[in-house]
């Protein structure tokens, strides 16, 4: 039996639908990770699958226990670490723990055993305001393992952390992961992706795109290859120039990126290459990939993943 279903999750804020009929399923030990542009609509997702945020359609039941009919009991078997930091600064780690611990019937030894999970034990007496970026995002995790979740929902939670932080974060998945705990992973770092996750969903506009293992979505791609350039100058006319040639199947700007997805990236490079000095831009670098994640996204969305 699947950790958690979702089926035909539907959510409209105004005009915008938000994620509109979106289903998919995680398995004990399994990491699913949801990837999408900005606005895509996981975070909307996630709010609806730990019952934060009610549906206006579809179901999410995790471990047979619905939310519709069931609500408490089913929150109960969900762990939530937000985007958002949700911590007392005024309070050490381990007040943060025993005030959260108290809320979920969970005792000492639990608010103990979570600090070292986390690796936080030697800091555990520090004021959670002296703790950097990374520290606070941990500390979030314990407080999402209190009560021994069945499923996982973690939203980008080594945005923006430092690396110490953000390594003992995926262990931290690794580990819960390999003791069955479920996962539900947002992330922008399609490395990390690759890395953590046993499947991934790709949501654009509110819908699932593709779902599918790394090697499953990558082969379904074909024969293709990825473009990175950085450019100086304006990317707008290289792009549209660019996303008309036949030969380019996708192109998306970042920052003074340009991320194209051709079919043989030897047979049409001079072309590019020869379309983006007509556009007035000059290349600094050309880099040739072979498929990837960030190949998939990028032919199935038209976006860099990366802001
Ligand atoms: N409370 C809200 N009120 C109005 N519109 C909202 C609200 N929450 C989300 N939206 C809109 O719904 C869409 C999906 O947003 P969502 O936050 O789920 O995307 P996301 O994939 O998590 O994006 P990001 O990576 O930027 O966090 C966006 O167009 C967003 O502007």
């Amino acid at each position: 039996m699947a950790v958690l279903s979702c089926s035909g999750l539907k959510r409209r804020f105004g005009d915008v639908p938000a994620v509109d009929d979106v289903s998919f399923t995680i398995a004990e030990g399994e990491t699913y990770g949801l990837l999408g542009p900005n606005g895509a609509g996981k975070t909307t997702t996630i709010s609806m699958v730990t019952g934060v945020l009610e549906r206006d359609a579809g179901e999410v039941v995790v471990e047979g226990i619905a939310m519709s009919t069931r609500a408490t009991a089913a929150k109960r078997l969900v762990g939530y670490v937000p985007q958002e930091l949700a911590l007392y600064p005024d309070l050490t780690g381990r007040e943060n723990l025993r005030f959260f611990a108290s809320l979920y019937g969970a005792g000492r030894k639990r608010v103990d055993h979570v600090l070292d999970v986390v690796g936080l034990a030697e800091r555990a007496d520090d004021l959670a305001r002296e703790y950097s970026g990374g520290m606070k995002r941990r500390l979030n995790v314990a407080i999402g393992l209190l009560h021994e979740p069945r499923l996982l929902v973690l939203d980008e939670p080594t945005a923006g952390v430092d690396p110490q932080s953000r390594n003992q974060i995926i262990e931290n998945v690794r580990a819960l992961a390999a003791q069955g705990v479920a996962i539900l992973y947002t992330t922008h770092y399609m490395e990390e992706a690759e890395r953590l996750c046993d499947r991934v969903g790709i949501i654009d506009s509110g819908r699932l795109v593709a779902e599918g293992a790394r090697r499953e979505l990558v082969e379904r791609l074909g024969e293709r290859d990825r473009i990175s350039l950085r450019l100086d100058g304006d990317l707008a006319h290289a792009t549209s120039a660019l996303g008309a040639m036949r030969d380019v199947q996708a192109v998306a700007a970042h920052g003074t990126g340009l991320e194209l997805v051709v079919g043989d990236a030897s047979e049409c490079l001079p072309a590019v290459l020869s379309a983006i000095s007509a556009a007035g831009n000059v290349v600094r670098s050309v880099e040739v990939t072979e498929p990837d994640l960030e190949t998939v996204f990028l032919h199935l969305t038209g976006k860099a993943l990366r802001e």
